[in-house]
């Protein structure tokens, strides 16, 4: 069928408009007959994406990054914008009436991790009255909402729904027309509406899944689960390797899960971090590489982890610097564990006339309501109280942790790193899980597990 053809009788799009936004049959290279989407900036056309009528192949221009499709739109005009996940459905809702509507340039993913576009157009977005996302009626269009609610934090954001059995904005014009599809527009709702919101369950919210992370490792499996939108809790006596366990788990998280890790490891040194990710990756030490294979780890471990460094004045680092960190982690670098080591280094500032135990309990209660809101988990690494020794010092759990049993109350997942030896005196690692809130989800139940520590690798194995 003819290119042109194929968008006005099957895709249901006007043919005035396409000749409008420049859209046009192309023949393409080695793919055969299809439709070029300008990308155009200030009206001029800087990049393209072409799709084959066939077989749904998309290729776009080589070596330019794109922006929103359509970006012009976000100038110099007034009305709501609509974000979409693709050029057609942005054409479909400029056809319903929205003429302010964009595409994500790649469409989005359940990773999440395409979201620069919709950092870079922060302020723009921000300049209209509301935001409304149109985006695909699946797992990864469920995610997107939350994700621009938090670029655009307290904008007014919304999220379009789509009549059963239409899958995305150009779906409902096919099958029900523009009037259907501008009135599912009209009646996006807020994200995040001030205060909150009651439904049954046959109007449950379209959200994203529930995604636990996990190290892809059965042994570690079996004890650890990182549910994203929670928070979990590890301690362990000190010197016990907590640090070092931690971070050895983020590395497996990381490459398992293929999602980006963020560090506030204020014990440890920068390098240190550095040099125990070179060993987990290449086996060595990052001092025993040559420059250039120091230059290849490094832009490696770039796409998994960032590091939190703090600065020196005093007082700055309290709950409230917490959080604006674990937002930059999450929503500006789409970190989805977050680790925070130690919780006794920030500075913990309870009101006058509040208890420890008090500020703790609502402390902890906003790290969580952060990894829910901001699309994370976080990992709070605490010290316990001195742990009695009643010959070999004891593991200590979650009540053990210094100032409030809400350490052992509000984790999704609680565990300690203990180091302990057998009765013959070989050195072992125990891993305890305590806490566990989602056995379902999770698929294990509390226990533990033992394992040698492998110094020259800083990692662990097994042990029966
Ligand atoms: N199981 C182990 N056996 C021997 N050495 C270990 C073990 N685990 C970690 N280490 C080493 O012990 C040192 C301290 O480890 P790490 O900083 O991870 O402990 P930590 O519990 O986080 O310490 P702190 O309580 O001071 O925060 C490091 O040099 C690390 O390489």
């Amino acid at each position: 069928m003819d290119a042109m053809t194929w968008l006005t009788a099957e895709r249901g799009l006007d043919a005035a408009l396409l000749a409008e936004m420049g859209v046009r049959a192309q023949e393409i290279d080695g793919y055969g007959q299809g439709v070029a989407f300008p990308y155009r900036r200030d009206g001029e056309t800087y990049a393209g994406k072409f799709r084959t009528v066939s077989d749904k192949r998309w290729r776009s221009t080589n070596g330019v990054s794109r922006g929103f499709y359509n970006e012009d739109c976000l100038e110099g005009a007034e009305g709501p914008i609509v974000i979409t996940e693709g050029e057609i459905d942005c054409l479909s809702v400029i056809q319903a009436g929205y003429e302010r509507a964009v595409s994500l340039p790649d469409g989005w993913t359940e990773a999440g991790n395409k979201r620069d576009v919709l950092v870079n157009a922060e302020e723009r977005l921000r300049a209209s009255p509301y935001v409304i996302v149109a985006g695909d009626n699946d797992a990864a269009g469920a995610s997107l909402p939350r994700t621009v609610a938090n670029v655009l934090l307290g904008h007014d954001v919304r999220r379009a729904e789509w009549p059963e059995g239409c899958k995305d904005a150009n779906d409902v014009l096919v099958r029900l027309g523009e009037r259907v599809l501008a009135r599912c527009l009209a009646d996006a709702k807020r994200v995040d509406p001030p205060g909150g919101f009651v439904t049954a369950i046959s109007d449950l919210r379209c959200m994203a899944p529930r995604r636990v992370l996990r190290t892809g490792k059965r042994v570690f499996d079996s004890v650890l689960a990182f549910e994203v939108g929670a928070m979990s809790v590890a301690t362990g006596v000190p010197g016990c390797g907590k640090s070092t366990f931690t971070t050895f788990i983020a590395d497996l998280v990381s490459r398992h899960e293929d999602v980006r890790v963020g560090l506030l490891s204020f014990e440890t040194h920068p390098y240190r971090t550095r040099d125990h990710l070179s060993r987990l990756d290449t086996g060595w030490g990052w001092d025993d590489l040559a420059a250039d294979e120091q230059r290849a780890l490094a832009v490696r471990l770039d796409d998994r982890f960032r590091i939190v460094h703090r600065t020196y004045e005093e007082g700055a680092h309290n709950l409230g610097w917490l959080k604006s960190m674990v937002y930059t982690l999450a929503v500006r670098d789409g970190c989805k564990l977050i680790v925070v080591d130690p919780w006794n280094e920030l500075e913990h500032l309870p009101e006058p006339g509040e208890s420890m135990t008090a500020y703790i309990n609502f402390a902890l209660q906003q790290i969580r309501v952060w990894a829910e809101q901001f699309d994370t988990h976080v990992c709070v690494v605490a010290h316990p109280r001195k742990m009695p020794t009643d010959g070999r010092p004891r593991a200590p759990v979650g009540y053990d942790i210094s100032d409030s049993a809400a350490f052992a109350n509000k984790p999704a997942l609680g565990v300690t790193v203990h180091q302990d030896e057998t009765d013959d005196g070989r050195p072992f690692v125990r891993v305890i899980t305590w806490k566990v809130r989602d056995t379902q989800l999770y698929g294990f139940e509390k226990g533990q597990i033992k394992l040698e520590f492998r110094r020259d690798q800083m990692s662990y194995a097994a042990l029966p």
